[in-house]
């Protein structure tokens, strides 16, 4: 059986094609999913991608999280179906409150473009578990509004619940309070990350492959492999 993985292309995404070829490198049949589209074409799970939907007016993500394409997600995510949010998919998942917390602009003031090194914080997401916990990887980061923010109470639950995914090392970027570079919801189907892992899926562009790894692992939840 292959797994068919869902990429939503909302008017301004930029990084839909880039997770489409992730999924197909990683053994899994991409599906472009349209965000006017309440269907979602019987999809295993769902990427939703980088990119600046709606040009991020109002806040990133504040618009898209009230297309077609979402009432369908948010519904689905809320009874286990697996989404991951890359970026702006991430602060499109912050405004749908599948996630708390939000993202706000980079303390910088600046768009931040590097390679990032993390660490997996948690290995035991339907979305990590091809890694092993505490491993450190380099993948790309690129975001203007990427410092995650909450209240202490919500800090502290994310860490007591094993919910932060990944945290940023060397290098705090946006000012992202704990160092947090990505969550989860709380049954750890729904991941939000703020750097991007698949721009680091093949070795000829770089910076290595360790971002395959979210893809693999989804991979591994849906067909056992
Ligand atoms: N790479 C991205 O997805 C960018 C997300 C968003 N537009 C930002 O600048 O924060």
């Amino acid at each position: 059986m292959t797994a068919r993985i869902g990429v939503v292309t909302f008017p301004g995404s930029l990084d839909d094609r880039d997770a489409q070829r992730a999924v197909r490198l990683a053994g899994a049949e991409p599906v472009a999913l349209w965000h006017r589209d309440k269907d979602l074409h019987q999809v295993d799970a769902v990427v939703l991608p980088g990119g600046f939907s709606y040009g991020d007016y109002l806040r990133c993500g504040a618009i898209s999280r009230f297309s077609p394409v979402m009432d369908t997600i948010i519904e689905q995510a809320k009874a286990g179906f697996p989404v991951l949010g890359i970026c702006n998919g991430f602060q499109v998942l912050c405004e749908s409150h599948l996630l708390p917390g939000a993202l706000t602009r980079n303390d910088s003031l600046h768009f931040v473009c590097r390679e990032q090194k993390l660490r997996i914080e948690n290995a035991g997401t339907v979305w990590t578990s091809s890694y092993e916990q505490g491993q450190e990887i380099t993948v790309p980061l690129k975001n203007g509004e990427g410092r995650f923010v909450a209240d202490e109470r919500t800090l502290d639950a994310l860490e007591a619940e094993g919910r932060v995914v990944a945290r940023y090392l060397d290098v705090n970027p946006n000012g992202s309070y704990r160092d947090i570079a990505g969550i989860s919801n709380a049954a750890g189907n729904v991941v939000g990350l703020m750097p991007h892992p698949e721009h680091a899926v093949e070795p000829l562009t770089g910076p290595g492959t360790e971002g395959l790894g979210f893809f693999t692992s989804i991979l591994k939840q849906l067909v056992g492999i």
